[in-house]
């Protein structure tokens, strides 16, 4: 569904370009829920916005669903951003004056597009995710975890190829984290999503199907989930200790010469 293969982009500051991904290659199935983690500045943010046709890269192939997005226009990144992607961000991005259900139909609107199909599936993702008693509600009568849940909801209305989501947990409590978290094993479940998933949380990401570590620039390590969430979760974060301790070792060696 998704497949990037040597993917490299780097950043120009002044005179210097510094290289962030230095060749990543990963694959999604249809239906899969993803994380990716990582040290901070591993290039976990750049490597989701590549996949979102918001910035270029220069070498290497990204695939969403059997389309090339390497060569083509604006336009043509617009259209797969409208239609094929899901987005679901940290900070929610709801706008205040439109209500749950407004906010939902969003992006069937942006797309010239609400009709009794988009209405149909408006209700039913409300009905999926518990939040139809407060679909008349504006963001700000809402708490974190409902208002989460109205950004998946909303990331799910066209029905898209690929949702990806920055950070979804980054601002809410365990109780809401745990709350979004169910919403895309529900959407995974009820209507067959595929989720890209960018986090530090490492609960959270214990319930994927299955999380990729990077590190410097590149795929260190892809871990399936073939155990009870609770036992993968200990695997992660022995996992994450291994690798936070092996970055301190290459700093200091780094250091050192
Ligand atoms: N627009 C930019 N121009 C120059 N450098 C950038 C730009 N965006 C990111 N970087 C640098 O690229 C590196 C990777 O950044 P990125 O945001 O992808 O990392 P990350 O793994 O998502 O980090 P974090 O976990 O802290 O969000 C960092 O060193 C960052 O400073």
């Amino acid at each position: 569904m998704l497949y990037v293969k040597n993917l490299h982009k780097s950043y120009q500051v002044g005179a210097t370009s510094y290289e962030v991904l230095k060749g990543v290659s990963l694959s999604v199935a249809q239906g899969e829920f993803v994380a990716v983690m990582g040290p901070s500045g591993s290039g976990k943010s750049t490597l989701l916005n590549c996949i979102s046709c918001y910035i270029p890269f220069e070498e290497g192939k990204i695939t969403l669903g059997q389309k090339e997005l390497k060569g083509l226009s604006e336009d043509a990144l617009a259209h797969i951003r409208n239609e094929k992607l899901g987005f679901v961000f940290q900070d929610f991005m709801l706008l205040d004056g439109l209500t749950v259900r407004q906010n939902i139909l969003l992006p069937a609107i942006i797309r010239g597009n609400v009709g009794r199909k988009e209405e149909t599936m408006a209700d039913r993702l409300c009905n999926l995710f518990g939040i139809a008693q407060i679909a008349g509600k504006y963001p700000a009568e809402i708490s974190g975890g409902e208002r989460q849940r109205t950004a998946v909801a909303r990331a799910l209305i066209n029905s898209p190829l690929l949702i990806l989501a920055d950070e979804p947990t980054g601002n809410l409590d365990s109780k809401s984290s745990r709350a979004v978290i169910d919403s895309f094993l529900e959407a995974k479940a009820s209507l067959k999503a595929t989720i890209f998933m960018v986090t530090h949380d490492s609960f959270s990401a214990s319930f994927c199907d299955r999380v990729i570590l990077l590190k410097d620039g590149v795929v260190y390590k892809n871990m399936e989930r073939n155990s009870s969430q609770h036992a993968f979760h200990d695997a992660l974060l022995e996992e994450l200790k291994q690798m936070n301790t092996l970055e301190e070792e290459e700093e200091n060696n780094e250091n050192l010469n």
